[in-house]
């Protein structure tokens, strides 16, 4: 029988304001999407197990194309395996809106298609059933 958690899917969108620039060009640092990787993955976590879980590693992370502060990056997970405690999710970053100060200082565009940016693939770990992490 298939594990009804194996596809969960979980989708986060955020404004990347302009205090988290950090490189030439507005652009922020890798580090960023892991961020926002670990707030998604608990998010899969609380529906698939009922805790916030724990990031164990990436087996794969990839960064296609700069995120910048002023863009709207579209978060996504979800469940490609699900061992005993650890759950494999396929991670990505994707912008969906950049600024256009080409345009006006406060321009934007949506993009479509969006940017993938970002891609990994993550290992969360969790309590096993029936046992919260304080045991
Ligand atoms: C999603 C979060 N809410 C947001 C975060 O980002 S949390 C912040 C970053 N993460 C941490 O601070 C976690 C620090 N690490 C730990 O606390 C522990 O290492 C762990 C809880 C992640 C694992 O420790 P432990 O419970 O002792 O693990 P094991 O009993 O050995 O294994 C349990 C299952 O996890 C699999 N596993 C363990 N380590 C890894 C790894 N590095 N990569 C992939 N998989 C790993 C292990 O194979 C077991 O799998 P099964 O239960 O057999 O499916």
């Amino acid at each position: 029988m298939t594990d009804s958690r194996l596809g969960v899917s979980v989708t986060h969108r955020r404004y990347v304001p302009y205090s988290h620039a950090h490189y030439a060009g507005n652009l922020v640092d890798g580090a960023y999407a892991l961020g926002l990787f670990g707030d998604v993955a608990t998010e899969v976590c609380i529906r698939t197990d009922g805790d916030e879980g724990l990031f164990a590693g990436y087996s794969d992370v990839r960064f296609h194309a700069p995120i910048r502060a002023g863009d709207v990056v579209q978060v996504s997970a979800q469940v490609s395996r699900v061992g005993t405690r650890s759950r494999t999710l396929e991670l990505s970053c994707a912008v969906v809106c950049r600024g256009r100060p080409d345009r006006s200082e406060s321009a934007a565009e949506v993009l479509d298609p969006p940017i993938v940016a970002v891609t990994a693939t993550g290992t969360v770990v969790v309590p096993a059933a029936g046992v919260s992490r304080e045991e």
